[in-house]
């Protein structure tokens, strides 16, 4: 019997942190597939790239910042069926240092959000679980530490 294969689609992104627990995310413009959502800054990992890499290159092209390739902790991952039959897998970083002041780029909008009310920010069916983790385990004083 063969397994279903799919093709996976990879993805890294980034929840950049500030000193008061807040997380930037970005709102998809106009004319990208599911536009209008909000997401975590970071794109597709390009041949022979790392997803480290991925996510500096990234958050310079869309912010024009500089995080510290050293502080991307790895935080947790989506893995999720896109429409079309391919399949996203999508490793998503915290990070609290950065060179710059973040400025979209492309056209996006940015919010400065607490980890509690990213609920209330409509997001792509992946991210959703990445949202409640980043709630649950990035409160209060432990976002300091
Ligand atoms: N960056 C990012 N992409 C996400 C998130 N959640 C999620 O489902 N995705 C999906 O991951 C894929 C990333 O594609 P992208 O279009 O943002 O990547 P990119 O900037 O490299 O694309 P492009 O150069 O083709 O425009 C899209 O299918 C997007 O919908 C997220 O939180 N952040």
């Amino acid at each position: 019997m063969h397994a279903e294969t799919r093709n996976i689609l990879l993805v890294s992104a980034c929840a950049l942190l500030d000193t008061d627990g807040r997380v930037l995310i970005t709102r998809r413009p106009e004319g990208k597939a599911m536009a209008g959502l909000w997401e975590f800054p970071g794109g597709k990992v390009e041949p022979g790239e790392t997803p480290e890499r991925a996510v500096v290159r990234e958050l310079r092209e869309e912010l024009g910042v500089e995080p510290c390739e050293r502080c991307l902790q790895p935080f947790a991952f989506a893995s999720h069926p896109l429409d079309g039959g391919g399949h996203l897998l999508m490793p998503l970083y915290v990070c609290r240092k950065w060179d710059g002041f973040p400025d979209p780029k492309e056209g996006q909008a940015i919010a400065w959000v607490r980890t509690g009310e990213l609920k209330d920010y409509p997001m792509p069916p992946a991210d959703i679980p990445l949202a409640a983790e980043l709630r649950d385990r990035l409160t209060g004083a432990r976002v300091l530490d």
